[in-house]
């Protein structure tokens, strides 16, 4: 069966996408191993079938992003909110991967492990709902000031949408865009990828009323002929 619409989650290794995935789809949190290559979930939202792709961070893996991302609907740029460089890597190395992404395609941008921040009891306190399942309360002093701030995540929305040549009043609002989140205690994740379903079905009707994927046409290549020469018999 194909998927009507694909959602892919792109970012440095160790920033948490398979555990983010991973909380969404199974519901619980659990010890990961780097992932290789790229793996997927097949998620029903109403009458529609999406794709959860989660891609390898590392390095080594680099070069099947941008296959990942092929005619993808929406992709979710991830970093550590306690790992600055994690969010430099989005814009210096993921950004381009997504150059192979549908036109219309809807960037998110996620702050994972927030929990580990000091401001996480805060977090809490002032959204009543999306609790997570267990909240986090103890071990205070292990907390760490966070690194990377909303608007940093902001500033980069923004600067996707020069690089996309996007007007900022033909895209849903940067503030809307930019989430924080942790697969450890739940927290932000159902909303992150429900409000993301959301606007993929519209571009998934839109997609559909067009027609099948522009595709290269291979009438026109010549078949590769098999020559003597090119056989190592
Ligand atoms: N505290 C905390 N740890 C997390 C969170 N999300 C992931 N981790 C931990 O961070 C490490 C990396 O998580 P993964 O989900 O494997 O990261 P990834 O982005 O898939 O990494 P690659 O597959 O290598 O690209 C694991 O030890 C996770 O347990 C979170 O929200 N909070
Ligand atoms: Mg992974």
């Amino acid at each position: 069966m194909k998927p009507d619409g694909k959602v892919v989650l792109l970012g440095d290794m160790n920033v948490g996408k398979t555990s983010l995935l991973h909380r969404y789809m199974e519901r619980r949190f659990q010890d990961t191993i780097s992932t290789v290559g790229g793996a997927f979930y097949l998620k029903q939202w109403g009458p529609y079938n999406i794709s959860l792709w989660d891609t390898a961070g590392r390095e080594q893996f680099h070069g099947l992003g941008s296959m990942y991302c092929r005619g993808a609907a929406a992709v979710i740029l991830t970093y550590d909110v306690n790992n600055l460089q994690s969010l430099i890597e989005l814009e210096d190395r993921f950004l381009a991967l997504t150059d192979t992404a549908s036109a219309d395609c809807i960037f998110a941008i996620v702050g994972n492990k927030v929990d580990l921040t000091n401001e996480y009891a805060l977090l809490l306190e002032t959204e009543e709902e999306n609790r997570p399942e267990k909240p986090v309360t103890s071990c205070i002093s292990t907390k760490v000031q966070k690194q990377v701030h909303l608007d940093d995540a902001v500033a980069l929305y923004k600067k996707i949408l020069k690089y996309k040549m996007l007007d900022e009043k033909d895209v849903p609002a940067a503030e809307k865009m930019c989430f924080e989140t942790s697969a450890k205690t739940g927290y932000k994740v159902d909303y992150l990828f429900e409000t993301i379903f959301d606007m993929v079905v519209p571009l998934i009707l839109r997609q559909q009323a067009e027609g099948p994927l522009q595709t290269v046409d291979i009438t026109n290549y010549k078949s590769a002929k098999r020559t003597k020469s090119g056989c190592c018999a």
